[in-house]
């Protein structure tokens, strides 16, 4: 089961995160109670060392997710909305991983469609904390996370309900709006693991050549 939490804004957030067992950590570049400037990313980047780093990106061109990648050293860059697939050649580099997330009604659920190494299904607005009907979409091959509405409580059965092979919280690990409860993240990441899926291992075999 492979893990990653997301809108973490702190050193201490990526501490509890990376100490918990999370195989990545995201970081908010969109428009968000979450959001993070670069420099601060940057930061936190180092702070998460080996563990796989995720700048998450809504609407903004394709040069600015780019020079974000690059001026952080993200490990991995998430595309949310309308990036078409040009947008994913484009940014293909071997530097990151190409992550595609979309909503589970998207007309194309196919792990790799855009050339994107991981595919992340998630509710109909991202960061939401909205659960959906994770049943919809059990019969999905690939590497792909579940998302959208998870929390600690309902993290296993979610998984083993859509079969996925790995999940992805922020809202569900939050205190209050944009603010990590470093208790709840170790209590997602121990309920996740527990959880019984399809997968063997922790890391998407997608994702196991990039550069983390
Ligand atoms: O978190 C945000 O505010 C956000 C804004 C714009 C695009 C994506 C955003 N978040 C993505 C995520 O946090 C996760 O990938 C996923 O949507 C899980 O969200 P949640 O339902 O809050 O667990």
């Amino acid at each position: 089961m492979f893990v990653k939490v997301c809108g973490l804004r702190t050193s201490a957030d990526v501490d509890a995160a990376v100490s918990s067992g999370a195989d990545a950590v995201g970081f908010v570049f969109a428009a968000s109670p979450r959001q993070v400037d670069p420099a601060t990313a940057g930061a936190l980047v180092a702070v998460a060392g080996a563990t796989l780093t995720v700048g998450v990106f809504l609407g903004q061109p394709v040069d600015e997710v780019r020079a974000i990648a690059e001026a952080t050293g993200l490990g991995a860059v998430q595309l949310h909305g309308a990036y078409p697939k040009d947008a994913f050649t484009a940014l293909a580099d071997p530097r990151w991983q190409l992550i595609r997330a979309v909503p589970y009604s998207a007309p194309d659920l196919r792990v790799g469609a855009y050339g994107d190494d991981l595919l992340i299904v998630d509710a109909p607005k991202a960061g939401s904390g909205e659960s959906w009907d994770y049943a919809s979409v059990a019969g999905l091959d690939g590497q792909w996370l579940l998302a959208g509405g998870l929390t600690p409580a309902s993290v296993a059965s979610a998984a083993a309900t859509a079969r996925a092979r790995g999940v992805d919280v922020s809202s569900g690990v939050e205190s209050s709006r944009g603010v990590k409860d470093h208790a709840l993240i170790a209590d997602f990441v121990a309920a996740a693991r527990a959880a019984a899926v399809l997968s063997s291992g922790r890391q998407p075999p997608g994702t196991a050549s990039k550069p983390t």
